[in-house]
């Protein structure tokens, strides 16, 4: 077979397991203005009788967020959350070490847990495994799941919520391996801390899913052998184990960062090989499952400074808001493309994060929110992507990459739900790409199709930018113009444009 064709083979009954609508999640950190400023902000016009900004809650609602992770990130690890719960007139600032910010505690776990309630979004919430342990995390499990009659289920009653919140994901802290976590620990002492927290907490509730921390990035230099380590302890006890991973271009190396996708890939498949190894020598046959709750474009190593470098600050500084480009756009669709063609061992996944904060929506205090272009990718996969993910075979070129060495010039994920099929396409190359579409006796009828390009300019902040990029370089295109495939024939064409991300949304019916 030639490989300088592009080829996506597809058949609705070969699939590699059900997407998860956990894969759209995001996350809300006390950082900069994710919280304030950012879903919270009394007296904003559009702000809700608790203080929360309609316009960003109605965008995270377009953006089809699922579950949010709350309340961090480096921050909870050295968080008191007994200190953010009760009258607000109460309660007394503290100064977040993470971010070196003071913290006004304003809002706590009950603000965020009803704000995504009143949303319709999962909380995923993280407990202190830096500067605290098992009977903070127990605390916190039986203040927001515990019924009335105990000590801290009735600390939540007396603050005015009867009902228990029922959280069912729990992250056993936040990126324990990484030497910049208050409370940094080794993955002996990590993993038998997170052994005996989650084993306490399960006795609390035994139906809440846990998270076990993994490595902050495939570069640490204890991955792989931190994955091992900590399963040991908790492999019996925990559902998932996380993963985080940010992607930037570095130096102007545009075809790498193109590549990311493909960095991600083979991240998910190295943790999927340390689990299972461990699973394989303990001759179980639960399988460990992976929670990526931190991915995104970030540009970690060009823009940011380090925490270290922060100054102290208050009132809700600008930190790590990143402005983002179509190109940035563009991976971020690729990088949902290798999530859903996992969907059998990542179930769960958060976007990092949702407002202001290297994030797809941002806001100006007492002004307008808008759409980073990297929102867009997000919006379609989350609203198209559906019932289960389809096993595709891809034959495509390959391009040369310096950071990932070969990687695929065409990626490729599908879904498919009572015949309703979503295919998400990226094209790498710098040309335009004509794909073949196999597949195999069964009718392929595209509806409708969804194309965000990259962009050569760089990103400026403000909503007049974002504007811009969305009009020049996403948006529906004509379907007849793109995609043609006669009637009742095996294949069907779609040209991509160069560096691109595309959704096509139709039916897909067995012959
Ligand atoms: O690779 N690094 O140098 C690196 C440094 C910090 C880092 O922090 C993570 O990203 C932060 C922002 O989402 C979250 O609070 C934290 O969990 C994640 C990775």
């Amino acid at each position: 077979m030639t490989t300088s064709r592009t080829r996506v083979l597809l058949h609705p009954d070969f699939t590699v397991g059900a997407v998860d609508r956990r894969l759209f999640g995001s996350f809300v950190e006390h950082l900069g203005r994710a919280v304030y400023t950012g879903i919270h902000e009394p007296g904003h016009p559009t702000s809700d009788d608790h203080g929360f900004r309609r316009d960003v809650a109605d965008l995270t609602r377009e953006l089809g967020v699922t579950t949010v992770r709350y309340p961090g990130g480096n921050f909870v690890s050295n968080y008191r959350w007994e200190d953010a719960v009760g009258p607000v007139e109460q309660r007394k600032p503290f100064l977040d070490l993470a971010w070196r910010t003071v913290e006004p505690n304003l809002v706590g776990t009950d603000e965020f847990l009803q704000w995504a309630e009143r949303e319709g979004i999962e909380p995923m919430m993280a407990v202190n495994l830096g500067t605290r342990g098992v009977e903070e995390a127990v605390a916190l499990l039986e203040y927001c799941n515990g019924d009335a009659g105990t000590r801290w289920a009735d600390l939540r009653i007396a603050n005015g919520r009867a009902q228990p919140y029922g959280v069912k994901l729990w992250c056993l802290g936040n990126e324990m391996d990484g030497p910049w976590q208050i409370g940094h620990k080794d993955a002996h002492e990590y993993g038998k801390l997170a052994r005996n927290a989650g084993a306490a907490m399960k006795l609390v509730d035994p139906t809440i899913e846990l998270v076990a921390c993994g490595s902050s990035s495939m570069q640490m230099d204890t991955f792989g052998e931190w994955e091992r380590t900590v399963l040991e302890y908790t492999y019996d006890l925990v559902d998932h184990i996380s993963m985080h991973a940010y992607y930037e271009e570095v130096d102007g190396d545009r075809a790498s960062f193109l590549g990311s996708g493909t960095a991600m890939h083979r991240f998910i498949e190295r943790v999927v090989a340390s689990t299972d190894a461990v699973g394989a020598q303990r001759r179980s046959d639960k399988r460990i499952t992976i929670s990526f709750d931190e991915w995104n474009v970030w540009y970690l190593q060009t823009r940011f400074p380090g925490e270290e470098n922060l100054p102290i600050q208050r009132d809700a500084p600008r930190i790590i808001e990143d402005v983002y480009s179509g190109l940035d756009a563009v991976v971020v669709g690729d990088l949902l493309v290798t999530l859903l063609n996992h969907a059998d061992r990542v179930p769960v996944a958060c976007l990092a994060q949702l407002v202001n904060v290297i994030a797809p929506i941002m806001t100006e205090p007492g002004g307008e929110a808008w759409r980073q272009p990297t929102f867009h990718p997000f919006a379609t996969t989350a609203r198209l992507a559906r019932g289960a993910a389809l096993d595709l075979r891809v034959t495509t070129p390959t391009l040369t990459t310096k950071a990932h060495g070969e990687v695929p010039a065409v990626t490729a994920a599908a879904t498919l739900a009572d015949g309703a099929v979503a295919l998400f396409l990226t094209n790498r190359s710098p040309e335009p790409v004509e794909v073949e579409l196999a597949h195999l006796g069964a009718a392929l009828e595209v509806a409708v199709g969804w194309s965000m390009t990259a962009d050569h300019e760089p990103a400026v902040a403000g909503p007049e930018h974002a504007e811009k990029v969305a009009a020049r370089h996403w948006g529906t295109f004509d379907v007849a113009g793109r995609v043609s495939g006669a009637a009742g024939s095996a294949t069907t064409t779609v040209t991509l444009p160069p560096e691109s991300w595309t959704a096509l949304s139709g039916t897909l019916t067995p012959a």
